[in-house]
Formats: C-alpha cells, sequence, structure tokens
C-alpha cells in the first residue's frame, strides 16, 4: 500500500560554545556554533515497525557533539563537521550517511584603549558562516562552505540600463542608483576521500578569500547589474581557490525608490537631485547563479 520514501533523523540547533584558553598569555578565544545532525541508513523499520533498536537516539546524538567538541577543535566549522560526521558513520554499521550543518556565529574580539581585549567579544552584524557536510560510509565527504546574511549597500556606483523593453515594462533606466543586498554566497569544495585530507585544507583562509572578494568586489565594481557583478564574485574565488569546484549566489536587490516631492513647494528629490528614498522590504528582486570550473563535478 505505501512505502517509506525518505527518512533522516537526528538533532537540529544543538547550540555550543567552546573557549580556548592560553594560560600562558592569558588570551581567551571563544566559537559558537547551531549544529544540525541528520542521519539516514537501515532504519527504516523505526519509522514501519515501531522498532527502536535502530535508532541512535537524538539526544545520543547531540551529548556526542559535546563530547567530540571537548575532544576536537570546532574551527574550522569545516573539519568539525567532518569529525561529526565520521564519528556516526563510522560508530554505527547500520548508519550510512550524517548530514551535518554548523552555523558559526560571530564574536568579535573588543578593542579596548586601542588594544585587542584578551576575553572580551562583541556581535559586529548577524552575518553567519555555514558548513554543510555531507559524509558517506566508504565515500568520503562532499562540503559546502557559506556564507550568510552579509547585508551591505552602495550609495552610488550601479548601474541598471539596456534591458528588454515591452508593453509590461514601467521601470526607468537608471545610469546611477543605490545597490544593496543581504549576501548568500556558498563554495563546494572538490570531494574529500578522508578525513585527514579534509584536515589539511586551509578552510578559513578561502572564507576570508570569498569574503574579501565579495566585499572588494560590491564596493569597487561599477555594476551594470547584479547578474554581471555576482558573476565577477564567481569568477575570482574560482581563481583564488583551486580545491573550489563550484561558487553560488542568491542575492535580493533590496530596492530603494526615489520619493518625488515636487508636489512640495517645487522640493527638487529626484534624479540628481534625490537625497531621500523609501526602503522597501518587499517585494525584491532575487538573482541566483552558479559558477563552475569546465568539466564534470564530482558530487556525493
Ligand atoms: O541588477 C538588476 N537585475 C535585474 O534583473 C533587475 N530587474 C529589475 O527590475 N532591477 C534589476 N536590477
Amino acid at each position: 500500500m505505501s512505502q517509506l520514501s525518505y527518512a533522516r533523523y537526528g538533532k537540529d540547533n544543538v547550540r555550543l560554545y567552546k573557549v580556548d584558553k592560553d594560560e600562558r598569555s592569558g588570551v581567551q578565544s571563544v566559537v559558537e556554533q547551531t549544529v544540525r545532525v541528520l542521519l539516514e541508513g537501515d532504519i527504516e523499520t523505526s519509522y514501519t515497525q515501531a522498532d527502536n533498536s535502530v535508532v541512535v537516539a537524538t539526544d545520543t546524538q547531540k551529548q556526542t557533539v559535546y563530547i567530540l567538541a571537548k575532544q576536537n577543535p570546532i574551527s574550522p566549522p569545516e573539519q568539525f563537521a567532518a569529525v561529526i560526521g565520521e564519528h556516526f558513520t563510522k560508530t554505527y554499521p547500520h548508519i550510512h550517511a550524517a548530514h551535518v550543518k554548523i552555523i558559526q556565529h560571530r564574536w568579535t574580539r573588543m578593542t579596548v584603549d586601542g588594544k585587542p581585549h584578551p576575553h572580551s567579544f562583541f556581535r559586529d552584524g548577524e552575518e553567519v558562516r555555514v558548513v554543510e557536510a555531507l559524509t558517506r560510509e566508504n565515500q568520503g565527504v562532499s562540503i559546502r562552505s557559506k556564507i550568510e546574511k552579509l547585508l551591505v549597500l552602495k550609495s552610488t556606483g550601479s548601474a541598471f540600463h539596456g534591458f528588454h523593453r515591452d508593453e509590461y515594462t514601467q521601470l526607468p533606466e537608471t545610469w546611477d542608483r543605490i545597490l544593496s543586498t543581504e549576501v548568500e554566497a556558498g563554495w563546494q569544495w572538490k570531494l574529500f576521500k578522508s578525513l585527514p585530507e579534509v584536515k589539511s585544507v586551509d578552510f578559513d583562509a578561502a572564507w576570508k578569500a570569498a569574503r574579501d572578494i565579495t566585499l572588494n568586489t560590491f564596493a569597487t565594481d561599477n555594476s551594470a547589474s547584479v547578474q554581471n557583478t555576482m558573476y565577477k564574485m564567481c569568477d575570482q574565488i574560482l581563481a583564488a581557490v583551486p580545491l573550489v569546484e563550484a561558487v553560488d549566489y542568491s542575492l535580493p536587490n533590496k530596492h530603494y525608490f526615489e520619493i518625488d516631492l515636487s508636489w512640495h513647494k517645487g522640493l527638487k528629490n529626484t534624479g540628481k537631485d534625490a537625497t531621500v528614498y523609501a526602503p522597501q522590504s518587499n517585494p525584491n528582486g532575487l538573482i541566483q547563479c552558479t559558477v563552475t570550473r569546465k568539466g564534470p563535478i564530482a558530487k556525493l
């Protein structure tokens, strides 16, 4: 009559904080993450026959995350995700795949009296660093790194003209507009065959390169469109990080509308005279792309 066609289960929103205390200098460093683990394997009978013997309880999964966090570095998150994935696929013969997602939150060291403070931090924005890792038994680990919720705006240096026009078109062309977006950028790594291979990669350097390229290109590109600017970002990240096979962006176009105030004593507030704008929440444009190197992509 019916069959189970999809089954994954695990613990979501496992909140984790780890401090590293350098006893000699007294400097402490902190990392805060939110972890999701979802397991796949020979678990059908738990759904279809109430057979809990195949269930590694989600509470066990949570405890395991804490123990692995104690026993291993949790940063870079790509490596910790691979450690978690390997643990579940190696420890339980009937678990064949582990999907691990880690969201790393920002804690930026405070500067006090011009000096980096040894143990005080602040949240400088909602931007997060995200990792999605899929470990499949005897096959390796597929890792995607991401930047999410990085809000940016430029007040000039962006145009949008020459677009298709027909009887449905109302938007005027512009040679000078505000450009704002909340960056969601991802980069897919080549398939790693083993945990030691994952541990040899400088994921922090890649994250910094992707972030710097995103910000520098956003700021300096004389943007013809969101589409063209994001393609330039992808192209540079592929060039900067040889182990990355694909780069993707998803960019909402957060519109700022001019307001015609001429009805009030002839106030000039459009075109080159525009200074007061109305930020829009919705609807918004949404522009997405994935850019790959030529050739096939290895996928789990
Ligand atoms: O950069 C842009 N790309 C579009 O596709 C588009 N469409 C639109 O209305 N404004 C913009 N801006």
